[in-house]
């Protein structure tokens, strides 16, 4: 297994351009199979995660190219993927395949809206809570899906195919109101969705389906309104950029200090976390060709924060700014309401020196003076970052092991941030 080693204690100084966003380029991905036509998407972040849905879409019988190179240079600007899902040949998505990944569960909508009936594993994802999918269902019985649980394998029938409902939601689901969202698109009428989620990602997606042909309304609120139709079209849509990369690398110039210009980043995706990230003593400017942030002196001011849904701080951002605060001059506060186990990273930081106290959902993070490296382990892919963020702020040599979790989700991670003086290297297994 590949591991990253790190020499920290160097600032980051130069411009690193933001991939395509995975929270938005798997669901947009997934909105193939809503169509018979071609779906081109430009800006899709070559990664792991991206890797595994490609294979499960291609198991449903969903024709793929790729153009541009593959893994490109740190300043390509992601890959242009065809998707074609003229005939569905398998409906089931297999367990080998979802459990792998979280996101592969929302081909459940689609399916079902297409081909009436669909049969999908229960999904896996990054180990931080229970994460149960009762809205997901909730929402599709809605809008008519007869649903049961059988050996680990949701089926869901709408022998009539689907039609358009009211769903409030109890409970703000990501994932559930883009699988909802999605199987939509291809329901007979209108459905409105209360309570949904407003991450830009979901919007994002709304903005394809608008292109494809179905009426998205309420794009960026908490009521989406959709109109479905009979048959979708094809379309081309660019992902917008990845507003956690952004953060995370925002959080690593301000824990290692220097200034850097993140290419593409859209300050206003991000604004909760880069306002808490100013309120630690780090600049934060728009620039012109995307946000810069800088921090040349002066110490980390604590700060106390809780995660919510967007616009609020984002639980993606979480493990990165304890990173950053174990080094504040004082004692700051996280309190973590979306997962209740997304504090993986909590033991591994204190392999480093970090302080931190555990209480439920809430930690209490106490600055140190300095982190010294240490080896330790990845666990799920932002706690994983949250590591490579304290590596580059402490002395000496970290190896993080188990990167294949890095991987899932952030783009040429060593090339991106080695091109700013950071002194990281990945050492490959065997
Ligand atoms: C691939 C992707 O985009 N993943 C993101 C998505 O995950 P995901 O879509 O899994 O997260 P949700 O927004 O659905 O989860 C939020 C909360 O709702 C609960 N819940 C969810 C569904 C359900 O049917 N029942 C239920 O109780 C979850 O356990 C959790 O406590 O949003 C999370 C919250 O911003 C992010 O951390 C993940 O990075
Ligand atoms: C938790 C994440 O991913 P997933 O939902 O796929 O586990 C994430 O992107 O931070």
């Amino acid at each position: 297994m590949d591991r990253i080693k790190i020499v920290g204690g160097k600032p980051l100084r130069g411009s690193i351009p933001i991939s395509g966003a995975k929270n938005a380029a798997l669901p947009l991905l997934i909105a193939s199979l809503l169509t018979e036509d071609r779906l081109t998407l430009k800006n899709v972040p070559n990664l792991a995660d991206v890797n595994l849905l490609v294979r499960i879409l291609r198991n449903h019988g969903v024709d793929l190219a790729v153009d541009g190179k593959r893994p490109g240079p740190a300043t390509h600007l992601g890959d242009t993927i065809h998707l074609t899902a003229r005939d569905i040949v398998d409906t089931t998505a297999p367990y080998e395949m979802v459990s792998r990944m979280r996101a592969s569960f929302w081909v459940l909508g689609p399916l079902v809206a297409r081909m009436r009936e669909a049969r999908v594993s229960l999904p896996g994802g990054c180990a931080i809570g229970t994460r149960p999918v009762d809205l997901h269902l909730m929402g599709l019985k809605a809008l008519g899906a007869e649903i049961d649980i059988d050996a680990g394998y949701v089926i869901a029938r709408a022998p009539k195919g689907l039609h358009g409902a009211r769903i409030v939601f109890p409970k703000v689901s990501v994932g559930a109101t883009h699988n909802v969202l999605l199987a939509a698109a291809l329901a007979k009428g209108e459905t409105v969705i209360e309570n949904a989620a407003r991450e830009p990602e979901i919007g994002d997606v709304a903005l394809c389906l608008s292109k494809m042909g179905a009426k998205v309304e309420g794009i960026g609120t908490s009521v989406l309104r959709i109109q479905g139709r009979d048959r979708l079209e094809g379309a081309v849509h660019t992902v917008l950029p990845d507003r956690i990369e952004t953060g995370t690398f925002a959080m690593a110039v301000a824990a290692t200090g220097g200034d850097v210009t993140l290419e593409g980043a859209r300050l206003g995706d991000l604004k909760t976390a880069l306002e808490i990230l100013a309120s630690t003593g780090t600049s934060i400017q728009e620039a012109e060709t995307g946000v810069r942030v800088y921090r040349n002196g002066g110490g980390i001011a604590p700060v106390s924060v809780e995660t919510e849904p967007f616009p609020g701080f984002p639980t993606d951002l979480q493990a990165q700014l304890m990173a950053l605060l174990t080094r504040a001059s004082g004692t700051s506060v996280i309190r973590e309401t979306i997962f209740e186990n997304r504090f993986m990273h909590v033991q591994e930081l204190a392999r480093l020196g970090a302080d931190i106290q555990l209480h439920g959902d809430t930690a209490t993070i106490t600055g140190v003076k300095t982190l010294k490296g240490a080896p330790v382990m990845a666990t799920d892919l932002r706690a994983s970052v949250s590591l490579v963020i304290a590596g580059l702020a402490g002395e000496g040599e970290t190896v993080i092991n188990r990167v294949y979790h890095l991987d899932r989700g952030f783009e040429q991670l060593e090339r991106k941030l080695s091109a700013c003086g950071a002194d990281i290297e990945r050492i490959a297994s065997g």
